[in-house]
């Protein structure tokens, strides 16, 4: 459907970003990702034909894009961009109606089939209550939809979002992207979409590709491509992680409260509690988990100390020695209420070593706040 072939793309000769080779079929959503200037929107300006490009091609079906009239190419791309539009005292249903000027006569009349095209595209968007409504006055989420449905009202094969998610909440956040999933299945559009987020941009798009240093330098499925060295990588990223089990980041244990915890989890009993440990500097050693644990994958994005266990074996003797030893070095133990099977049975032991060794031991009742003030308490 849409293509570009050996492209490079910038201003005046000057190349920001060369050699993209993409390409998104009619039904996929492909996600432009990079750090700030890298020039994803410049990428995105160049295929919507706001830009000619440096050198190469970008391809609708079997036509040179920027060949095409501009009044053909608006019955097959709609584009919306970041840019806080103001467009004067119109309503949702002014703005919408834009869209349906390729199709309409010299004069703009909107025939009784424009309307319904405007209302579906309101109703697409779940903006039907904002047709009779100043766009002036409208909520960023709702001028976004709006936005996003006088792009639809152009009954596009091809719809280009530049960074559609970057004012709004996290709600509206999620809704948009669940949005763009659902009209690139219903309406079979190809879209492309530069996005910030890329814990969501991970979640809805089937293609991905990450720009950096002026040129793509991962591209492909996001679940194959987004692996914490890419992304940390890609952000120049030092203090997090990037989880690629979970799809999101986890900051690095990094020990600045000279304080050492001992966590006994297993199960997600701990992740909050690993999390709200690490924010608070503490240096932290895991007992022994299982690597397919939840909790094992958590503490391992956080780089905490674990002893690691087979899956589904049992903890060997050797692990629970590894895992007494740094329990010993430890300032505070914390039960984290793990589940305990014939697999971890070790790990309960190990607590009844610390508190027969009158180790500090915290047992979690699965408040944060409880768990601060008893740290507090006993580490003093
Ligand atoms: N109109 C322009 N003329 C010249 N240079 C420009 C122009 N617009 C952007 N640039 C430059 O091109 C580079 C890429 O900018 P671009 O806006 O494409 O980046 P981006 O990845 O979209 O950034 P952001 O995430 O901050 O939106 C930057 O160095 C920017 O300064």
């Amino acid at each position: 459907m849409l293509k570009t072939e050996n492209l490079a793309v910038g201003y005046h000769k000057r190349v920001v970003v060369n050699n993209v080779n993409l390409e998104v079929k009619e039904g996929e959503i492909l996600a432009i990702i990079g750090p700030n200037g890298v020039g994803k929107s410049t990428l995105l300006k160049c295929i919507a034909t706001y830009l000619e490009p440096i050198k190469g091609v970008v391809y609708l079906n079997s036509n040179i894009i920027h060949r095409l009239k501009p009044s053909q190419l608006a019955k097959k791309m709609a584009v919306v961009l970041t840019e806080r539009v103001n467009p004067g005292n119109l309503t949702g249903f002014d703005i919408i109606a834009i869209g349906r000027h390729p199709y309409t006569d010299l004069f703009g009349r909107l025939s009784e089939k424009d309307k319904e095209i405007i209302i579906n595209s309101a109703k697409a968007v779940n903006a039907l209550h904002l047709l009779e409504k100043n766009f002036l006055e409208m909520s960023d989420g709702e001028r976004q939809k709006i936005m996003i449905a006088r792009a639809l009202a152009q009954e596009p094969k091809v719809l280009i979002l530049d960074e559609p998610t970057s004012f709004l909440d996290a709600r509206h956040k999620i809704e948009l992207t669940l949005l763009l999933r659902k009209l690139a299945i219903e309406n079979n559009l190809a879209i492309v979409v530069t996005i910030h987020d890329i814990e969501l941009a991970l979640r809805i798009a089937d293609k991905i590709a990450l720009i950096k240093d002026g040129k793509i330098i991962a591209y492909g499925h996001p679940e194959d491509v987004m692996d914490k060295e890419t992304v940390n990588n890609l952000y120049n990223i030092k203090n997090a992680n990037f989880c690629k089990e979970i799809g999101y980041f986890e900051l690095k244990n990094e020990n600045t409260a000279d304080k050492k915890v001992f966590v006994v989890c297993g199960g997600g009993s701990g992740a909050n509690v690993l999390r709200y440990l690490v924010k608070s500097g503490y240096k932290i050693y895991c007992g022994v988990l299982h690597e397919n644990d939840i909790d094992y994958i958590v503490a391992k994005t956080m780089e905490v100390e674990i002893i690691k266990e087979k899956a589904y074996q049992p903890i060997s003797e050797e692990n629970y020695i590894k895992a007494l030893n740094y329990l010993k070095m430890c300032d505070v133990v914390i039960d984290t209420n793990f589940p305990i099977g014939e697999m971890n049975k070790l790990n309960l032991k190990l607590i009844e070593e610390a508190k027969k060794s009158n180790k500090k031991v915290i047992k979690f009742n699965g408040s944060i706040k409880d768990l601060k003030n008893q740290l507090l308490s006993k580490l003093i």
